[in-house]
């Protein structure tokens, strides 16, 4: 099965049309270009960095030349004042070198810094904006490469190699015109070298930049597999899969070890060869010399000027198959972070936006399709509405669709086919930001950042004062333990909250949707297992969030949402089943076999001849849950949950 065109559509990224379908020449110039832009900021520090190094390349071929007038022009004379001058002129010039190189290295350091600093901040902000389907194709070792070692390779070639190789270009012109200002005959020689270097270094370079590519892929799998296997440890120890897992990262490790020494495979042939070819020019200059210096044809000076002129040439030239080096990594690595930068955002919708600020009437799926993928339908002709205020339980086997349901009403993926109105607005007309507002999701896996819990809890946020948070931690019931801790709110939460108890950071996250306040509140169960006092914890929470506002939950535990306004039962991505839970059980179909389940003993009561149907008088239902059929038809005014608080919905019974 595949999906219409529109929806095909969706599934392409903007890729396509940019980095990914360019050639390599064009993709090289499109790179440079876009560095070039992280640049021009800078541009009054770019100049001043090209004006020393150009002094530089003035500088250099200077010490030869002075060389050559101390032999010939003063120590054949004896002229030791002359001599005395012109090395004078040198230690001057050797200052000068010394000073630019310090001036330089500053500024380019500084130039480089600057714009890493602005393209990471652009990674980041990029991120944070990417749809959720980028997450799910990238692993996040892949995405933490790009902003780590990426950028630092970008670092590199921004901070040292664009301006080395435009000094280098330069000195090499500067000392080209000064061999041929001293010697043209013997400038022809040295030069015939030239085309036998020009075409090996086109020839390695096209090598190199193939094995850097390598290099940085294998790289990417290799912090991939790090940051899986270290966040999955638990699993690894307790499977015992160390070795096997170990195998595996072996088997990663020797294809980056593999590809690195490719690299310098390339490298190490090429370095010499420049060396073999420098060494051979100075040879076949003092041989051309001989003969010439015997007919007095030419100065023992000029001689001396031109192999250090050889020396100097070949510096350079050997300076920029380096910079290759480094330019090579820095090309694929920009390749990497400019396909990132250029992944499409979500659309965000402009002339047909229409704000909502509160949700007061209903939410509707109508005909609704989804698939994550293009081949595979997940939600099939979902049609379905939770009008304000009630409380509506999404019941399933697992993988029936329940948690992708919610993700579309978070917008987190767009749908293919149908519509999703909030109050008649359609998903994408309504603004971000409005819709992050109204939509407040407990997820079943609860993300905690490095920080204290009252930051966890208030997410920076400075209009949320240390009361407000305090009562809703009471509400929720979290303050117990909140106050057990060692500094209390000022607990230091580690790294993804690895010093707490799933009951605990389930608290914490209902704590964090209370403080959020939204209008619809979704709530994904969590399936982990609590101890039973956590567990009751959890449910009188989770009845206290659901109170006074429209509420989605996507239950695991039957026994929790007995008394939803609505109960829709999924399955295999369509809808089963539509009712309350007695009606739900008198028809006997997927809900009662799904409640039979959970609750074997009624099927055995059943068998025996025990006439109550499973909905009545059930004693294991918890006794602070409202009444049933609690689903006022229309909001109207209730006092505020919280300080700060929006309008919040009565219970009507
Ligand atoms: N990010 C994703 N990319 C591709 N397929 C996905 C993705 N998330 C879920 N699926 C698939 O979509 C289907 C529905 O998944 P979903 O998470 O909505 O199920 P669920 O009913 O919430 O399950 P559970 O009760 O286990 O949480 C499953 O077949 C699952 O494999």
């Amino acid at each position: 099965m595949r999906m219409g065109a529109g929806a095909a559509s969706g599934f392409r990224t903007q890729q396509d049309e940019t980095l990914g379908n360019r050639k390599k020449g064009s993709v090289d110039r499109y790179i440079i270009k876009q560095l070039l832009g992280y640049i021009k900021p800078f541009k009054g520090l770019v100049a001043g960095a090209v004006a020393l190094t150009a002094f530089g390349a003035i500088l250099t071929p200077l010490r030869p030349w002075l060389t050559r007038i101390a032999i010939d022009d003063h120590i054949a004379k004896g002229d030791h004042k002359g001599l005395a001058v012109i090395s004078l002129l040198m230690l001057l010039v050797i200052v000068l070198d010394g000073v630019k190189q310090y001036a330089a290295t500053w500024l380019t350091q500084l130039i480089g810094q600057k714009a890493v600093y602005a393209i990471r901040l652009d990674i980041f902000r990029h991120l944070q904006r990417l749809p959720i389907r980028y997450f799910d194709r990238n692993p996040v070792g892949r995405i933490i490469t790009r902003t780590t070692n990426d950028v630092e390779a970008l670092n590199e070639m921004l901070s040292s190699s664009l301006i080395t190789i435009i000094g280098d270009m330069l000195q090499l012109l500067f000392i080209v015109a000064m061999m041929f200002l001293t010697d043209w005959r013997l400038t022809l020689v040295v030069l015939s070298i030239l085309p036998v270097m020009i075409y090996s270094t086109i020839f390695f370079k096209n090598k190199m930049r193939q094995a850097f590519l390598d290099v940085r892929t294998h790289l990417a799998r290799l912090n991939a597999f790090f940051q899986e296997h270290i966040t999955g440890m638990k699993v690894v120890q307790l499977f015992s899969r160390e070795e096997a897992e170990f195998m595996k990262h072996s088997a990663i490790n020797a294809d980056h070890r593999d590809a690195n020494i490719k690299t310098v495979f390339y490298f190490s042939i090429y370095s010499p060869l420049i060396e073999f070819l420098s060494s051979a020019a100075a040879g076949l200059v003092v041989w051309f010399s001989a003969t010439r210096i015997m007919q007095t044809d030419l100065s023992v000076g000029v001689v001396v000027s031109f192999v250090q002129f050889i020396w100097l040439f070949f510096r350079p030239l050997q300076h920029l198959s380096d910079q290759f080096n480094i330019m090579q990594t820095a090309i694929t690595s920009s390749d990497r972070i400019f396909r990132l930068l250029e992944e499409p955002l979500d659309a965000e919708p402009t002339e047909s936006a229409h704000s909502l600020d509160s949700f007061r009437d209903r939410i509707r799926f109508d005909k609704v399709w989804f698939a994550y993928d293009e081949e595979h339908w997940v939600l099939r002709d979902i049609s379905l509405e939770i009008k304000a205020g009630e409380t509506v339980a999404i019941v399933g086997a697992t993988g029936s669709g329940k948690t992708t349901l919610i993700n579309i009403l978070s917008r987190f993926y767009p749908y293919a086919k149908g519509s999703v109105t909030i109050d008649g607005i359609e998903l994408s007309d309504i603004p971000r930001h409005d819709l992050r507002k109204l939509v407040g999701v407990v997820m079943q896996d609860v993300v905690l950042f490095t920080g204290s819990i009252r930051e966890n809890l208030s997410f920076g946020d400075p209009s949320i004062s240390d009361e407000t948070i305090h009562e809703a931690a009471r509400i929720v019931g979290a303050d117990r333990f909140i106050e057990k801790l060692p500094d209390g709110y000022d607990y230091r939460i580690r790294e993804n909250g690895s010093g707490l108890s799933a009951g605990q950071k389930q608290l914490l996250a209902f704590v964090r949707a209370l403080l959020y306040n939204p209008d619809i509140l979704v709530l994904d169960e969590a399936t982990s297992s609590v101890d039973t006092e956590t567990e009751s914890l959890i449910e009188q929470a989770t009845d206290r969030l659901m109170k006074h506002r429209t509420s989605i939950i996507i239950a695991h535990r039957l026994s929790t949402i007995q008394h939803a306004d609505k109960i829709v039962v999924l399955h295999k991505g369509t809808i089963r089943e539509t009712g309350t839970h007695q009606e739900l059980l008198a028809q006997r179909g997927l809900y009662y076999k799904l409640y039979l389940l959970q609750h074997p003993e009624r099927g055995r009561m059943e068998g025996a001849g025990v006439k109550n149907s499973p909905g009545q008088s059930d004693k294991s239902e918890p006794a602070d849950l409202p009444s049933t059929n609690c689903s006022p038809a229309t909001p109207s005014p209730a006092p505020a949950l919280l300080p700060g608080a929006k309008e919040s919905l009565p219970q009507s019974c």
